[in-house]
């Protein structure tokens, strides 16, 4: 969505490796956002984020004005299913159907082979895959790691807004989420126990052991990949954070 740091950073310089053209998309998505959401106030530093995207060698950059991506009379949806219940899909009602059309249709514009997504997002790109899956989209979905700040807090456009004591605060989530991951690695398959072991962060939304592809909840940790997904407001700042256990 732009206001570019170090993570979004990782998906061109991956994006360049990869293929012969890179196109990037910088939008700013209203219908994701609910109505006391900070859709006007997110960061945004698009003379900054062309330079960026310039040295990184994209060769298109995609940022229409909302009117282009929705002319007066827009009214056809992509409503993703069971993937988009929980977690960011409980807290932020509609986000994922706002995501999921957006995406569906830059993706219609710009015809990409390959398109990178962020695991800090870990539901989002979650619900792209099993969209892309569905309608046969022919679209190959790459999911890029989580970059961090030396001490763990997941670079985000948001974390803009944390004031400095917040900002120290922050790493907490990180530091639950190792917490959780470690206890894994010892050898508890106990979901729940997991959770517990020191997710009480700040003032936390949801903290959740789901299936890593399917995003439904788990009881106990097995075969399959789990994600442990976190979003917790740190003063007022809303985050999400999260690791996956493999
Ligand atoms: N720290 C990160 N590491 C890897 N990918 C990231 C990171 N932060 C964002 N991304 C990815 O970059 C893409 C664009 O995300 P977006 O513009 O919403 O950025 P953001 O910084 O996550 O913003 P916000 O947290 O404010 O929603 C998404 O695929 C997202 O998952
Ligand atoms: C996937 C996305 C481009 C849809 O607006 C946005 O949510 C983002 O940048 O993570
Ligand atoms: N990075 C996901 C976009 C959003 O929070 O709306």
């Amino acid at each position: 969505m732009g206001a570019l740091h170090a993570g979004h950073l990782s998906l061109t310089t991956q994006a360049r490796c990869d293929n012969a053209i890179l196109a990037v998309s910088i939008f700013v998505n209203p219908t994701q956002f609910g109505a006391s959401e900070d859709f006007s106030s997110y960061p945004r530093s698009m003379e900054r984020d062309l330079a960026l995207l310039e040295e990184q060698g994209a060769d298109l950059v995609f940022a229409p004005p909302p009117e282009e991506v929705y002319p007066a009379g827009f009214d056809t949806w992509i409503e993703p299913g069971a993937v988009a219940e929980g977690q960011e899909g409980e807290v932020r009602p509609g986000h994922f159907r706002g995501v999921a059309t957006v995406v569906a249709k830059l993706f219609t514009i710009v015809r990409p082979d390959r398109a990178y997504f962020g695991q800090k997002d870990g539901q989002q790109v979650a619900v792209i895959r099993r969209m892309a899956r569905d309608l046969n989209l022919g679209v190959d979905v790459v999911t890029m790691p989580t970059v961090r700040e030396p001490d763990g807090l997941a670079l985000s456009s948001r974390n803009a807004y944390l004031k400095p004591h917040e900002r120290q605060a922050a790493p907490v989530i990180y530091r639950a989420l190792c917490a959780a991951e470690q206890l894994w690695r010892s050898g508890e398959q106990d979901a729940l126990a997991v959770l517990r072991s020191e997710l009480l962060v700040e003032s936390v939304d949801y903290v959740r052991v789901v299936d890593a592809e399917t995003m439904v909840g788990v009881d106990a940790i097995g075969e399959q990949a789990a994600m442990v997904a976190v979003a917790a407001r740190v003063g007022g700042v809303r985050l999400i954070d999260n690791v996956v256990l493999v």
